[in-house]
This record gives C-alpha cells, sequence and structure tokens, in this order.
C-alpha cells in the first residue's frame, strides 16, 4: 500500500467504531475485533500517542444478551438493552485492554451536557486528566437516559456525530472512524456495483450527501450520512478524518503509518504537497 499521507504529527487521536464492526452476524460480540482494537490502541498508547475511543455496541451487545435479532422500536426497550449492554461491553473491554497492561475508562454523554459551559468544561477537565494520566477513555452515549423532549434535548442521534464533537472538543490531530465498509464511495456499493472508493475529500458537498445512503446491517444505524455529517463538522474545524474498514481494527496503524487506506477527508491547504489519488478502482 502506498504510503503518501502525514501523519507524523498526530499525538491525538479519536478512535470510533460502529456496532457492526463490534458484533457477529449472529448477534454475539466480535471477540477477535475488541481484542484487536485493544491490543493496537494499546499500541499506540505505548508509542505516546493519546487516545480516546468512541465505542458504540451497548444496544447490539443488549440485543446479544436478550436474545433479540432486530432492534425494537420501543424507546424504553432500546434503553434497556443499552443499559444490559453498555456493562457488558465495557466489561470485554476491561478484560482484553488489561490483558494489554492498558488503563480504561468510562464516559457517557448526552448532548445536554455539552450544551452547558459548566458542566462541558467540567467533561473536557476530566477527559483532559484521563488522557494525561495515559488512560483510554471509552466514550458512548448515556442512551438509557438521553430521550429527546420538546425543550430539552439530551441525545447526540448517533455516534459517528458524537465522535466528530468528542474531536472537535478534545482538539484530537485524527479521527478514525471504523466502518463496515472501505470508505466513502461514489455510491452505495451494496446497491450499485459501478461504485468507486473516493481516496479523498476536502469538502463536503450537496453531491456528496448524495452519494451517500442508509445503514447497511441490522446493527448499523445512521449509514454513510451520519459520517458524511461528522467530516463535515471536523473539515469545518479544520481537523482530518480517516474513514475505513475495521473488519480488522490493526488497520489503525497501518493509518498512522500514513498507509492510503480508506477515505481521507482532509481540508484542501493540510493536503498541498501531498501525492493522493481521488478515485481508485
Ligand atoms: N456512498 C456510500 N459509500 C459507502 N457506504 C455507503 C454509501 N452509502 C450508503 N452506504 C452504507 O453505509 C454502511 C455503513 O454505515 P452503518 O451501517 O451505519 O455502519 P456502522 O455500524 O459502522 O456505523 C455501508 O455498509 C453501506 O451499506
Ligand atoms: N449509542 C448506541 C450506538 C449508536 C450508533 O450510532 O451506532 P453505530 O451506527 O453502530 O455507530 C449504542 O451504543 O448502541
Amino acid at each position: 500500500m502506498k504510503s503518501n499521507r502525514h501523519m507524523d504529527n498526530v499525538s491525538r487521536v479519536v478512535v470510533k467504531i460502529g456496532t457492526s464492526s463490534l458484533m457477529n452476524a449472529n448477534g454475539k460480540l466480535n471477540l477477535q475485533a475488541i481484542d484487536q482494537l485493544s491490543y493496537t490502541l494499546t499500541g499506540l498508547v505505548n508509542e505516546g500517542k493519546q487516545v480516546i475511543l468512541v465505542s458504540s455496541g451497548a444496544i447490539g451487545a443488549g440485543m446479544g444478551r436478550v436474545g433479540l435479532t432486530k432492534r425494537p422500536e420501543q424507546i424504553q426497550k432500546q434503553q434497556a438493552l443499552a443499559s444490559i449492554g453498555q456493562s457488558e461491553l465495557m466489561t470485554v473491554y476491561q478484560q482484553r485492554f488489561a490483558a494489554y497492561g492498558q488503563q480504561i475508562s468510562q464516559v457517557l454523554l448526552t448532548h445536554d451536557v455539552l450544551d452547558y459551559p459548566q458542566s462541558r468544561a467540567y467533561v473536557h477537565n476530566a477527559m483532559e486528566q484521563l488522557l494525561d494520566w495515559g488512560i483510554i477513555p471509552i466514550v458512548n452515549e448515556n442512551d438509557t437516559v438521553a430521550v429527546d423532549e420538546l425543550d430539552h434535548r439530551t441525545t447526540f442521534g448517533d455516534n459517528d456525530q458524537l465522535s466528530a464533537i468528542v474531536a472537535v472538543r478534545s482538539h484530537a490531530d485524527l479521527l478514525i472512524m471504523l466502518s463496515d465498509i472501505d470508505g466513502f464511495y461514489t455510491g452505495n456499493p451494496h446497491q450499485d456495483t459501478e461504485a468507486k472508493l473516493i481516496r479523498e475529500l476536502h469538502e463536503v458537498t450537496d453531491d456528496s450527501l448524495k452519494r451517500a445512503g442508509g445503514a447497511g446491517t441490522e446493527f448499523g444505524t445512521g449509514g454513510m450520512t451520519t459520517k458524511l455529517k461528522a467530516a463535515a463538522e471536523i473539515l469545518s474545524h479544520h481537523q482530518m478524518m480517516v474513514l475505513a474498514n475495521g473488519a480488522n481494527p490493526s488497520i489503525i496503524f497501518n493509518i498512522m503509518n500514513g498507509e492510503e487506506i480508506g477515505t481521507l477527508f482532509m481540508p484542501k491547504d493540510m493536503s498541498e504537497g501531498m501525492d493522493n489519488d481521488r478515485i481508485v478502482e
């Protein structure tokens, strides 16, 4: 794989992993993926990087626990499943990260916490302290308490946008978004066999949004649209994002080595001087 993206200066990285990468098709947790992720992120911390993980999977893990194969529509069932699955997920993360000697912590957020300057500052300070101690904070939405009421917005909607908010607020050098697909294509590859992988984008336009469709699996939620919205947020803050396939999370090492993997969202002026192809077969 060509190596021409410059990631040498990336010292703080946010990694987002979606439910479809954390679950097997049969509804059980994908232990191999979680193990690879724990190994890889610990490897980055050991290299001196600061790492924040935004992990989905609470509702998916809860569904697996209770034996559901379809995500229920009732909010109270989703919230109850998240409550079951979040602790299940953290137990597995705790075990796998501990195997590599890495400490982790749990940060559950709601939108209103980040809306109010004071609570936002407290979260910010706690995260800075965790990173300073070399701990990997594992962030998710606090799904069991987050609901949207008319005058009180507590949900983020999805973890793609949550991860962008976390990356922006923590001034991360890079957001790596792992999904069940190799990157952003000219059309949904599950429907359009001619779709081509876009290697680099400098802005998210209406045309890009038209090319993005919904989720591909029973477990995914936002599909490509929410990933593009996250990318737009990142670009508007002059930051970088790589969207790549999380089937084997050790791909993060390749991304950090500057290899041309997935789709790189990068402001145009940052990209100057790099020899990146825009589209490959
Ligand atoms: N233009 C596109 N490029 C790539 N994937 C697309 C595109 N449009 C829609 N998709 C769909 O988005 C899916 C990824 O989103 P999602 O299922 O929500 O995964 P995750 O659980 O990783 O968030 C892909 O598997 C694919 O089916
Ligand atoms: N907070 C939810 C995940 C929401 C979400 O955006 O999921 P995904 O599209 O799999 O990243 C959970 O933990 O189940």
